[in-house]
Order: C-alpha cells, then sequence, then structure tokens
C-alpha cells in the first residue's frame, strides 16, 4: 500500500476549501502504487484523486506533470484532469507535501493483459506520442541511461545478496548500454512507466491513462520498448509472447509508424528498459525500511527479461514488421 503520509481529517478539510469541489463526505488511502500517497475523495461533487508528492517527485517538476495531464487531456486523451483551486492555481501544500486533485477516472487495471489490451495499449501509445508532440515544456529523463550508474553504484555493493552474480550482469549490460544507446532517434513527451497498473480498462475497451510522475522528454521509441517490457512477458517473466508484441507492434505503428532507425535500435532500447526497472526495484529492495505499508516489486523478474534482450538481433523478434522490409 502506498500511503506514506498519513492525514487528518481536520487539516483534509481546510485543504479542500481551497476548492470548489463541495464538501468532503468521506477519504480513505489507496492501497497501490509505488510513488506517492493516493487518497480517493468522496466529496458532494463526485469521486476525486488526491495526490502527496513523496520522494522521488521533485517539486519543480510539478508544473510539467501537471500542464501535461491538462495539455493531453485538451487533446482528447483520457487522463486525470488537475482540478483548479478557487485562486486559478493547480498545486497545493498538504502535511508538509507537495500536493494536487485530479479527477477520477473509471476503469480497473488488468491482472492478466490479453492480446486485445496489449493492441489498445499500442495504440494509446502511439496516440499520445502525437498529442504530447506540441506540449511546450520538457523535462529531462533522470532514469534514462546516465542515471542508471549513480543508481546502481548505490545498489551494487549489495546486489549479490539478492541474487549471486548479478553485480557481474549489470556492469556488463551497462557498459554495453552506455557505450551504444542513441542520441539521435525522435524525441517527445513519454510516459515512461506505461505498465498494466497505469492503463484502466472498461471491459476490452482503455478508459484511461494515470500516473505520468515519471513522464519526461524522451527517445520516443524507448516508450514502446518499455511497454514490450511491461506487457508482453508471460508470468514466468523469461518468455516473451510473441502474439502480444506483435499486437502492440502493429496497433502503435498504426498511429504513428517508426523509421528503420527506430527499429533497429528496438532490441537495445528494451534491453536498456529492462535495465532501468530492475535497477529501482532493487534500490528499494535494499532500501524500503522493513513495516513500510508498500508492496516492494521483485528485481529478478527484470533481470529476467534483460537476459531475454540480450540474445535479441531484430525488432521482428518482438513482433514488428515494417511495410517494405521482410517480417
Ligand atoms: N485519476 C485516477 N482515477 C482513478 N484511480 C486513480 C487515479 N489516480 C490514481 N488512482 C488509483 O491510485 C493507484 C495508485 O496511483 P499511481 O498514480 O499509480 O500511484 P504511484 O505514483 O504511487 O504509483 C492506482 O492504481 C489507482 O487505483
Ligand atoms: N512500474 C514500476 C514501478 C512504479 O510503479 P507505479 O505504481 O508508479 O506504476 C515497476 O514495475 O518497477
Amino acid at each position: 500500500m502506498a500511503v506514506y503520509t498519513d492525514i487528518s481529517e481536520g487539516e483534509l478539510a481546510s485543504f479542500l476549501d481551497a476548492y470548489s469541489i463541495g464538501t468532503l463526505l468521506s477519504y480513505k488511502g489507496i492501497a497501490e502504487g509505488v510513488e506517492n500517497s493516493n487518497f480517493l475523495l468522496h466529496m458532494s461533487s463526485g469521486a476525486y484523486i488526491l495526490t502527496l508528492y513523496e520522494k522521488r517527485v521533485n517539486p519543480d517538476d510539478l508544473p510539467f506533470f501537471i500542464g501535461l495531464m491538462q495539455h493531453l487531456s485538451d487533446k482528447g486523451i483520457n487522463c486525470p484532469l488537475p482540478v483548479q483551486r478557487k485562486d486559478g492555481g493547480t498545486i497545493g501544500e498538504l502535511a508538509g507535501r507537495p500536493a494536487a486533485v485530479v479527477t477520477f477516472l473509471e476503469g480497473m487495471w488488468m491482472r492478466r493483459p490479453t492480446v486485445e489490451h496489449c493492441r489498445e495499449v499500442g495504440a494509446a501509445l502511439a496516440a499520445m506520442h502525437l498529442a504530447g508532440q506540441d506540449f511546450p515544456l520538457r523535462r529531462h529523463n533522470a532514469l534514462s541511461v546516465g542515471g542508471w550508474r549513480p543508481l546502481w553504484e548505490r545498489a551494487a555493493a549489495r546486489a549479490d545478496e539478492v541474487q549471486k552474480g548479478l553485480a557481474r550482469e549489470v556492469e556488463a549490460d551497462l557498459a554495453l548500454l552506455e557505450a551504444n544507446w542513441p542520441t539521435d532517434l525522435p524525441q517527445g513527451v513519454i510516459h515512461a512507466d506505461l505498465f498494466p497498473d497505469n492503463v484502466f480498462f472498461l471491459g476490452q475497451e482503455l478508459s484511461g491513462l494515470i500516473d505520468f510522475y515519471f513522464a519526461c522528454t524522451d527517445t520516443l521509441v524507448y516508450d514502446l520498448a518499455i511497454c514490450l517490457n511491461a506487457w508482453c512477458f508471460e508470468k514466468d517473466n523469461y518468455s516473451f509472447n510473441l502474439t502480444k508484441g506483435t499486437a502492440l507492434l502493429s496497433a502503435y505503428t498504426a498511429v504513428r509508424p517508426i523509421s528503420p532507425a527506430e527499429a533497429r535500435m528496438l532490441p537495445l532500447l528494451a534491453h536498456g528498459a529492462a535495465l532501468r526497472f530492475m535497477l529501482t526495484r532493487l534500490y528499494d529492495w535494499l532500501n524500503t525500511p522493513a513495516g513500510s505499508l508498500v508492496v516492494k516489486k521483485d528485481p529478478i523478474e527484470y533481470l529476467r527479461r534483460m537476459r531475454f534482450h540480450r540474445q535479441i538481433r531484430s525488432a521482428s523478434e518482438y513482433g514488428l514488421t515494417m511495410e517494405g522490409a521482410p517480417a
């Protein structure tokens, strides 16, 4: 459960006085997520989500995140809409943390995504990339290749406690990725964490995207590589489901075609994406205090994906077919 900061009814009620969303009927902490503290608010005007921004969110980045949700929502992407206070602002302070209220999205995330769900997410990711093209703010991705080594150095000494030989594998992969990471592919706004728990469905239909708190300006096809990792592996975390990969990639490229240069780099980007999530999970695994109300995610699931991507030679092995190119 991700509620790091407790709030009292009194302080919440006075925080909500600044909004025109009616009176507070009830609220509760949300038992999901790992980054921020989230509360479901039942107000007399309807349901909302209150987020208190925690450790990994830099308050200077909040205008980017809040502005992005507003921008995407204006462009027809279904995502939470930040609620304005009476003074026109969207970011306040509660219990010593920056805090914002956003609209509640209906839907559920899929614990066992099907091929159809993968197809939907591919199309939605591409639509988000297109909608983000004219978003004027920029945000550096602190968790891209340049951020991995510093993060690794804070976990390396204890990595083999989690799995023997892990340090050796990470060192080799880091060196390979740092030496070959592309810098010249099309960039734009990426979600950077579009995992199943951040995509809501109503039945088979995608109803919205949430959790834009890793969003940044980076290589668009890297976001696609993140989704291949998050959506297309079997429960054993070793085997890639080619049918899901094909569905996700073909739905993405139908909305935003990718260039041969982007396609060529997909295996390396997918390998890097697996390392990125292994590293943050490893860091959290080693550093989350015992007794925290948060479910730690297993870094080894992403070590298995790293091993898989290491032996991929072409994006066609993920199911990518390019017009005019052999499958
Ligand atoms: N706008 C929203 N509408 C409905 N539920 C939401 C919304 N935002 C967050 N939630 C709920 O809160 C949970 C955690 O939100 P998330 O943004 O993923 O947190 P974190 O950034 O801590 O990972 C989600 O899984 C979902 O249940
Ligand atoms: N998706 C990441 C962790 C971030 O979790 P979220 O709840 O903010 O989506 C992972 O799986 O490691």
